[in-house]
């Protein structure tokens, strides 16, 4: 079995022991402050660290990004979904890839069902022939790069302060995320969920996005005020029985941040990649339709993964992601 294989099949089966409904719980999720960074980095790098090596979520605010620009992508978001579906088809996002679009494709080994929702992948050097023209939908493209680029930007100040706390240089993750490098891979992904009014009992049954961990190394999480159902699980909580979720609300003005595997295995596992999921509205709730905007800072597909320790073998970052993405999306054609 090659490595890719043996890390997708380990994944599948840790995550197929997390789909039920489970309790919840109200915990903790810190709220970090970026401003002053220059003058205060060694302050922000102990709140993160902390938030980190706990629960694995962490909210950033004064984090530079301007509300006006993630309203912008928003609205962008919003007008691309509302494309005919044969226009969006004809971006369709291929089976082992990262980039275009899928509707309902994404099956999560946690629950083994679809997704409740639609989504539009962009990794910049990888989306010839994926971007809806100007006419369909004029200043997208240019909207998105903006926006993908400044997420960039502020998940690469984050991760410094996680390379300073893991022994490594500074830069040592920015040259991992190495954006001029035709073999970067970090994602913007646009997400819908569809809105549940006049929905079936049954169709509440199941999820908008199923219990998981993600992928990458950081995920900087943009929601909209009102549109809640992110819920969070820490890992040293999830050892069997049923799970304890946590809540994690909408705020104006904060970006949700979460570690992911990849970063989980570069630190010894020191730095907690937490499961969460986007549960289904109550019939009392907001019924209309929930976008969200995560940004994954995946290191570059030639990075190589190697955990101080050198208790896990080196993995390469494309190896490392390949075998998740088998995983979640199998429906997929080639
Ligand atoms: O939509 C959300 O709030 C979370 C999305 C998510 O967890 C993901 O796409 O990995
Ligand atoms: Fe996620």
């Amino acid at each position: 079995m090659s490595s890719t294989q043996e890390y997708a099949l380990r994944e599948l089966n840790r995550e197929k022991t997390f789909g039920g409904m489970g309790t919840t719980k109200a915990r903790n999720v810190p709220r970090i402050d970026l401003s002053n960074f220059q003058t205060r980095k060694a302050e922000i790098a102990d709140q993160l660290w902390a938030a980190s090596t706990d629960t694995g979520f962490f909210q950033l605010v004064n984090h530079g990004i301007p509300q006006r620009m993630i309203d912008e992508a928003f609205e962008m978001t919003a007008r691309f979904f509302d494309l005919p579906m044969e226009v969006k088809a004809r971006l369709p996002m291929a089976k082992g890839t990262n980039y275009g679009w899928e509707y309902k494709a994404q099956v999560r080994p946690s629950t083994g069902t679809a997704d409740n929702k639609e989504s539009y992948q962009i990794t910049v050097p990888r989306m010839a022939g994926l971007w809806p023209s100007g006419e369909e939908l004029p200043g997208f493209k240019a909207t998105m790069l903006a926006f993908e680029r400044a997420n960039w930007a502020l998940g690469m100040k984050v991760l410094s302060l996680f390379a300073m706390k893991l022994g490594f240089p500074p830069d040592f993750f920015t040259e991992a995320h190495d954006p001029t490098s035709p073999e970067y891979q970090s994602t913007l992904r646009l997400i819908h969920y569809m809105a549940m009014e006049g929905a079936k009992p049954e169709d509440f049954e199941g999820w908008r996005a199923g219990a998981h961990t993600d992928y990458c190394c950081l995920t900087l999480l943009h929601q909209r005020t009102g549109q809640g159902g992110l819920q969070l699980c820490p890992g040293k909580e999830a050892g069997g029985g049923e799970l304890a979720w946590t809540d994690v609300e909408p705020l104006p003005g904060v970006i949700t941040c979460n570690i992911g595997d990849m970063l989980m295995r570069w630190s010894d596992d020191q730095l907690q990649s937490t499961l969460h999921r986007v549960r289904m509205p109550r019939a009392d709730e907001y019924l209309g339709p929930r976008y969200s905007l995560p940004f994954f800072c995946q290191a570059n597909r030639d990075a190589v993964i190697r955990p101080p320790s050198g208790r896990e073998a080196p993995i390469t970052a494309k190896d490392f992601l390949d075998g998740r993405i088998a995983a979640n999306f199998a429906k997929l054609r080639k």
